[in-house]
């Protein structure tokens, strides 16, 4: 079985062959019915606008039927295991497609508990299926991803973690992350994602303020400042983060760079409306890209059966 549960799960050639299985959905590529005789649970334990649709609707142009799960619907909430959970619904999915609580441990034991691939719609670590309509949105803007100078700013959360250790493995790609002291990314992911740079020739920073920004870029990204399921340890952490608001002057010395977010977005906070609503804005076919990127890895992981 094929589980798409954290970035590290996928070969280079994995990877490679999703996000441009990705981009050839969004250029309307869809050929025939591939998943036609899979039955998908799609679960999600916290709030989704773009994912849940994404897969729903991703799964149902594939040619799936889905079963959809809310965060009060499965007996987990009245005390059974997670294990239990899995071995019941290994038996009668193909797929699973979860948003957690949590920790990704959950979806790993679901992957084990049977002939169900997992994939992880967002987890306190990594939000993988992000990365992927981020990737995807970069070939379809840019035709590649290879040497491509990107800014990210903002906590180094589940997106984060994601896209570090997608980008890292593109050869000639600059990647400087700029988070808040005190929200950087995991120190396992820092270190994962710096080892894949140096062999595959890509350049990764993460700093904890906003001088000297790099110039010349071509992507500046940020997220929203509550990241789901989490909370802010100190009550000052508006001054924390303030720095970090995204605003036109990043564009002075960068002035062909797209502006992408992974929504929601909160303007006025980690971006300006300005910048969101702007021209050098790529957020909302971003969002889209969800879709071809969900079809993308809901046909990689039936194709693995
Ligand atoms: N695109 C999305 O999946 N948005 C929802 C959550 C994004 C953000 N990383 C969060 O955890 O709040």
């Amino acid at each position: 079985m094929r589980h798409l549960i954290s970035i590290s799960d996928l070969t280079d050639e994995d990877l490679h062959a999703i996000v441009a299985r990705a981009a050839l959905f969004g250029a309307g590529g869809l050929d025939g019915r591939p998943l036609e005789g899979a039955i998908a649970g799609i679960y999600f334990r916290r709030t989704s606008t773009r994912t849940r649709t994404a897969f729903s609707a991703g799964a149902l142009r594939l040619g799936a039927q889905i079963i959809t799960f809310g965060p009060d619907d499965l007996q987990l909430n009245t005390g059974e295991s997670t294990e239990d959970t899995g071995r019941v619904l290994s038996g009668m999915l193909d797929l699973l497609v979860a948003r957690t609580a949590d920790a990704t441990a959950e979806l790993r034991a679901w992957s084990s508990a049977g002939p169900m691939s997992v994939v992880n719609a967002m987890s306190a670590e990594e939000h993988p299926t992000q990365a992927l309509a981020d990737l995807a949105t970069l070939v379809r803007h840019f035709g590649r991803i290879e040497g491509l100078r990107l800014l990210y700013v903002g906590e180094g959360n589940n997106t984060a973690a994601a896209l570090a250790l997608a980008l890292t493995r593109y050869p000639g790609v600059v990647l400087e992350l700029r988070t808040p002291p005190g929200y950087g990314l995991e120190p396992a992911i820092l270190a994962t994602a710096a080892a894949q740079a140096s062999s595959s020739g890509a350049a990764f920073t993460e700093r904890h303020d906003m001088e000297g920004v790099p110039e010349e870029l071509d992507v500046i990204y940020t997220t929203r400042w509550q990241t789901t399921g989490t909370s802010k340890p100190t009550p000052d952490w508006r001054e924390v983060f303030a720095p970090f608001q995204v605003t036109s002057a990043l564009w002075n010395s960068s002035p062909k760079a797209v502006f992408m977010h992974d929504l929601p977005a909160h303007r006025g906070e980690e971006v300006t409306a300005e910048v969101l609503d702007g021209p050098a804005s790529v957020a909302f076919a971003q969002a889209e890209n969800k879709l071809y990127s969900a079809m993308a890895a809901l046909e990689w992981c039936w194709a693995g059966r």
